[in-house]
């Protein structure tokens, strides 16, 4: 629990919301707290868990709950991971060095973002096991730079690529171009080469930086047939981040992916988009036990968590709250909303009679009340 100097503990992602609100520039919330267009995929992602309802199990003798979950080979003490986030510098000094140890005092995995503001090299040296580490990465025009970037994680000791496939093109983000929003002072994406990046601090009236230099650098002419690219420049298992129908799913299996996550890219890419939590099912069926599914969007509470692990995630991923961590209290702040949906998902798992997360299955949640269904 993050005590603050003054005001009461923060208990629950929302109170790190609250409390986050206030400490970073108005630009930069907008930045963290915005989505595409009207904002109505970013609002369906947390709001589908409102309609979610438990089935608890009774006299089941469970007294505590195990949240550990293994991926890739490494343990994590916690299936909440953190998502990958731009510019952390942004909000934090220390930036993602700051994020790094507050995941790994967790036990939570943390997907470092291709546009992390600290080098991969000084995210790494600050955590004992960098293999609870992912680097996510965009397909960029310069597949160079793209390569060094894979290579540089591998030999950092990292556990995984995770390549991030709903971004053609920025989404546009209306908060963010009214706020003529950009990325600069002494804040950089420091691990791509400034010449990739120079037009990230340019641009025309009404445009978000961001956007520009998404389009500049970006290749969106990518196709399934590209991965074969990636896959052979890294022995690291590769992620493919931002899937959301079963046919996509499927391809990604077919295209030899070693996981997929289920994603909107937090409401930020296509407006209208289908909440993850009516897209997860629909991907695990097709899945099956191919590979492992991830998911992200929307989740707050260690309730989201345990409906999404028990709809077939194996990890979900949470992209504000640990922003929302990182301006209330650094390192502190991002354990401290990692422990606190943790300890929520553990509690709950007790409440529902399930000590595993082997244990969790569909059976723990009433599908009609997220289909719309009779019963
Ligand atoms: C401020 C911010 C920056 C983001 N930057 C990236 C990024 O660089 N790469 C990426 O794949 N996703 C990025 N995302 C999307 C997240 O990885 C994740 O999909 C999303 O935040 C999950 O939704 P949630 O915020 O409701 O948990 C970003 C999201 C936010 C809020
Ligand atoms: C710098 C951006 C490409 C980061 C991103 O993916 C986002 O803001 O959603």
């Amino acid at each position: 629990m993050t005590q603050l100097r003054s005001g009461p503990p923060l208990l629950t992602a929302s109170d790190y919301r609250h409390n986050a609100a206030h400490l970073v520039e108005p630009d930069v919330w907008d930045f963290i707290e915005g989505g595409a267009e009207d904002e109505r995929t970013l609002a369906a992602n947390e709001r589908a868990f409102d309609r979610v309802r438990l089935r608890p199990r009774v006299l089941a003798g469970v007294s505590d709950a195990d949240t550990g979950v293994s991926l890739f080979g490494t343990r994590h003490a916690t299936p909440i991971g953190i998502a990958p986030t731009a510019y952390h510098r942004l909000i934090d000094p220390e930036g993602e060095v700051a994020t790094a140890r507050g995941a790994s005092a967790a036990g939570a995995l943390f997907v470092v973002a291709m546009f992390a503001s600290r080098t991969i090299e000084d995210i790494a040296a600050a955590v004992p096991q960098p293999q609870g580490l992912w680097l996510q990465v965009y397909w960029l025009q310069r597949r160079d730079v793209m390569r060094s970037l894979v290579r540089r994680a591998e030999r950092a000791g990292y556990g995984a690529v995770m390549l991030t496939v709903d971004v053609p093109r920025m989404g546009r983000r209306w908060r963010d171009m009214r706020n003529g929003f950009t990325i600069g002072g002494d804040v950089a994406a420091v691990n791509i080469d400034p010449a990739v990046m120079a037009a990230a601090h340019v641009r025309d009236e009404g445009e978000s930086a961001i956007a520009r230099h998404t389009a500049d650098t970006f290749d969106p002419t990518l196709t399934w047939a590209d991965l074969a690219w990636l896959r052979a420049q890294t022995g690291l298992p590769l992620v493919l981040k931002g899937i959301l129908t079963a046919e996509d799913a499927a391809l990604a299996a077919d295209h030899g992916a070693d996981a997929i996550v289920v994603s909107n890219h937090g409401g930020r890419q296509l407006d209208g988009a289908v909440a993850t939590l009516d897209a997860l099912t629909e991907v695990t069926d097709a899945v099956g036990d191919r590979m492992p599914v991830l998911f992200d969007g929307g989740v707050r509470r260690g309730t989201d968590a345990l409906a999404a692990l028990a709809l077939g995630a194996r990890m979900v991923l949470t992209g504000r709250p640990p922003l929302w961590g990182l301006a209330a209290g650094g390192a502190d702040g991002v354990a401290g909303v990692l422990r606190a949906a943790t300890g929520e998902l553990a509690h709950a798992m007790v409440l529902a009679g399930r000590p595993t997360l082997a244990a969790l299955d569909r059976s723990a949640v009433r599908l009609s009340s997220l289909t719309g269904a009779d019963a």
